[in-house]
């Protein structure tokens, strides 16, 4: 996951009611926000109360909620697409419903809303349906372009109108590419500023303006090599909040700030200091976004990443002309520093665009921050959220007492026997997604099994094969769209291609992948149920079946710590 530095089938239904949140609890506290949610799941003690924010609330609702991906309110192309990349036969899930009903009108100002909803729930279609609804309403409703126009739009640099933010490039390119299987029909331009997880450097040659002026996007939702062409205005673009920073700032425009900051602070003290700074050129005008979604918000909120992401949300309120009070430097000051600071921090935030955040978790930091800067933000939330998908079976396995590499290895082996004797299986091995705390023990153990005849990917975060600028590092195991081709099929025989995955957290978030990954492995314990709800939801998705299995020590002395998981994971199934 990029921290600081970087930047199909059916999926379960489930009855959705509507309730609004004047009785909630957190009314009590004073904070006032509707929370639209579904009945069945809130009314029960939310088993992770510690670890999340669920608001129960009362029922309001008079419409009922949409049952089909129908026009209207879909524009006609638009439904046409979600058809074709759904199936005909598809229906909206609990939260795609919620956001057909509630972020399709027209109302005159702009709107804040989190959509929260479990693993694999289709919350990306929940956002950016409405998002391309309006962009193109919007875009039908100007006058027709004349040819001043077309060629000063043509010339500009990427002035996109809407941004989506995700964590990792990974996550940024299978968005974008999905994002572009649904605009087919209507026409708007998404490009993904993810080329390459590469930190830029001053020899980089490739900015976004010759991009903007000679760029094409291939199938992946990445930018290709540039090459001479007509571009059309970028509509939305995707990426990680520092990459996305990068592009609006200019290159190097942190290292600029700190060599500034230390040429002041070395004129203020009266000695000299050597330092090379050029201004940052920008790349990327904001004046135009009116739509934001933040992605995994929860990460986007959290210590690590808040401060790009504010700043970036800070930007573009800038350039939209409604700065909104927001200075990264006070969130690293100490709770004693001034009374203005502190005013300023909790003060509730309204951003001239609409704002989505969607998250399939909310743990306290996110609950707290939504609390303080966005008290009237409306919350769209599932029935399920914070359970695991019913599709999904847990399973624990004990670690011998030997090696425990070698227990993993026994376990593969008898996942693909079980898969030998399936007929619907046609003698195809299932893939193996296996998590492990730390980068050394996801080669250690990528390692043994090589060693052991089973050809595995294994992904830390600095490994080379994630500097390429595209997600083939992760071929075979990410769900492909209908857009994009499939992956030339591999030459490779079935037992010598990899079907095993071993990586960290930082690839657990938000990626979807594809149903042949029945199994997810957790083969150390996660550092809390947020982090284990995540890794696990890289399977079972969309209604798809799949497995997780905890490994811990199950028996004897030791095994306290795996009883206690048993019983908070058995907690996320109620
Ligand atoms: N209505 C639907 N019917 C069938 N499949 C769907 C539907 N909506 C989405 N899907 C599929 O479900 C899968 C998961 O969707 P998506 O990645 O948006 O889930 P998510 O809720 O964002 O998950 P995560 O919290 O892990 O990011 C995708 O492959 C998507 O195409």
């Amino acid at each position: 996951m990029e921290r600081k530095g970087e930047s199909r089938g059916k999926t379960p239904r489930a009855p959705v009611t509507e309730r609004d949140s004047s009785r909630s609890p957190k009314r009590a506290s004073g904070l006032s926000r509707e929370v639209v949610v579904s009945a069945t799941a809130v009314k029960t003690a939310n088993p992770l109360a510690e670890e999340f924010d669920l608001s129960a609330s009362k029922s309001h609702g008079q419409e009922p909620l949409p049952v089909s991906f129908s026009s209207p309110p879909l524009l006609d192309g638009l439904r046409e697409s979600v058809l074709q990349a759904l199936g005909q036969s598809a229906s909206p899930t609990p939260i795609q419903a919620l956001s057909l009903k509630h972020l399709f009108s027209d109302i005159p100002e702009w709107r804040q809303y989190l959509l929260a909803s479990e693993t694999g729930s289709g919350k990306s279609i929940a956002y950016l349906l409405p998002m391309f609804h309006h962009l193109k309403k919007s875009e039908l409703a100007l006058p027709e372009p004349t040819s001043s126009t077309i060629s000063s739009r043509s010339q500009r640099a990427v002035n996109p109108r809407a941004l989506v933010l995700a964590p990792t490039h990974e996550l940024s390119r299978q968005l974008s590419s999905f994002a572009k299987a649904l605009l087919h029909n209507i026409k708007l331009r998404v490009l993904c500023a993810s080329r390459a997880n590469v930190k830029s450097t001053p020899r980089a040659t490739f900015t976004a303006s010759k991009m903007a002026a000679q760029f094409t996007d291939d199938a992946d939702g990445t930018l290709g090599m540039p090459h001479l062409g007509v571009s059309r205005p970028v509509d939305v673009l995707v990426g990680t909040p520092n990459k996305l920073l990068e592009m609006a700032r200019g290159r190097r425009w942190d290292r600029v700030k700190d060599e500034t900051d230390k040429q002041l602070a070395a004129e203020l003290s009266g000695s000299r200091s050597e330092t090379s700074s050029k201004s940052p050129e920008p790349e990327m005008g904001l004046q135009n976004v009116e739509w934001v979604i933040v992605d995994e918000a929860d990460i986007l909120f959290d210590p690590d990443f808040q401060e790009s992401t504010r700043t970036l949300l800070a930007d573009v309120a800038a350039a939209r002309g409604q700065p909104v009070p927001y200075t990264p430097d006070l969130l690293r000051s100490s709770p004693e520093t001034s009374t203005t600071s502190t005013l300023t921090q909790n003060t509730p935030i309204n951003y001239p665009f609409n704002l989505i955040l969607t998250t399939a978790t909310i743990p306290p930091s996110l609950a707290t921050y939504l609390d303080v800067h966005h008290p009237t933000l409306t919350r769209l939330a599932s029935p399920k959220l914070h359970r695991l998908p019913s599709t999904m079976k847990t399973e624990y396995e004990g670690w011998t007492g030997g090696n425990k590499d070698a227990d993993i290895e026994r376990r593969i082996r008898k996942v693909w026997a079980e898969d030998s004797i399936r007929s619907d299986f046609n003698g195809k091995r299932s893939k193996i997604l296996i998590f492990c705390n730390k980068g050394t023990k996801v080669q250690s153990l990528g390692a043994f099994l090589e060693g052991k005849g089973i050809p595995n990917v294994a992904l830390t975060k600095d490994s080379g094969a994630r500097n390429f600028g595209n997600n083939h590092h992760l071929d075979g195991f990410l769900r492909t769209t209908n857009y994009k081709p499939k992956p030339k099929s591999s030459s490779l025989s079935e037992d010598k291609e990899p079907h095993v995955m071993i990586t960290t957290s930082m690839l657990s978030r938000g990626l979807d992948f594809s149903p042949d990954v029945r199994h997810v492995f957790i083969a150390d314990e996660p550092r809390n149920m947020v982090d284990f709800l995540h890794r696990a939801g890289r399977s079972a998705r969309a209604g798809q079946a799949g497995k997780v299995v905890v490994f811990g020590k199950l028996k004897g002395r030791g095994s306290a710590k795996a009883t206690e998981m048993k019983k908070k994971v058995g907690a996320l199934r109620k």
